[in-house]
């Protein structure tokens, strides 16, 4: 059977993750523009740009119901980057509104301090036993994490993956690797959900 999955696309990184999502097989990725296309889906990707520029287009667009709503029917979210920020329950500093639909709390370009962009290797155990890139562009870090959320990754003490029972949430951005196999983690947890 066919999986349709979303990629949110009001802004930011929508294609790689499109592209990503169609090399796997039995997959259907569709750019979801308006907050209706979301039924069809059973799965949605918040992708990485910028926070503040998404934030305001999911209340222009009507989105944030929509999304919450979809999360409420036991679909998997995955946000990457700028898609994790939008996620949190929180964001250091900020009280903008939000999606909060995972109880982390969030630093805003706040990862690996001394550069704004990096690409590190590294396994992260759920998803590979071989190293991944890991691509971080002025990337959030995860400050705290409820019980409820587990974490995916980390360095050191910094924390840049986690998932919940229907939320997987990034720092990094798998869609700039030449690796579907976090695509393909995501997908597993969308089907295993869906069944
Ligand atoms: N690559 C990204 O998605 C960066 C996120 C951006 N720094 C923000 O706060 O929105």
């Amino acid at each position: 059977m066919e999986t349709k999955i979303g990629v949110l696309a009001l802004q930011g990184g929508v294609a790689e993750h499109l592209n990503h999502l169609n090399q796997i097989e039995n997959v259907r990725a569709v750019a979801v523009k308006k907050p209706e296309e979301l039924n069809s889906c059973l799965g949605l990707i918040i992708p990485g740009g910028e926070s503040t520029t998404m934030r305001k287009l999911i209340k222009d667009y009507d989105f944030k119901k929509a999304i919450k709503d979809f999360n409420q029917q036991q679909k998997v979210i995955w946000g990457s980057c700028a898609g994790l920020i939008l996620l949190a329950a929180e964001i250091e500093g900020e009280n903008e509104e939000q999606l909060a639909l995972l109880d982390i709390k969030v630093k805003r370009n706040a990862f690996g301090s001394q550069l704004d962009s990096f690409i590190e290797k590294d396994i992260i155990p759920k998803v590979s036993t071989d190293p991944q890139e890991l691509v971080f562009i002025r990337a959030p870090l995860i400050t705290e994490v409820a019980e409820n959320v587990e974490i995916l990754y980390q360095k050191e003490d910094q924390i840049a993956a986690v998932e919940s029972e229907y939320i997987i949430a990034t720092s990094f951005h798998p869609e700039l690797t030449d690796s579907t196999i976090f695509h393909q983690y995501f997908i597993e947890k969308v089907k295993s959900l869906s069944n």
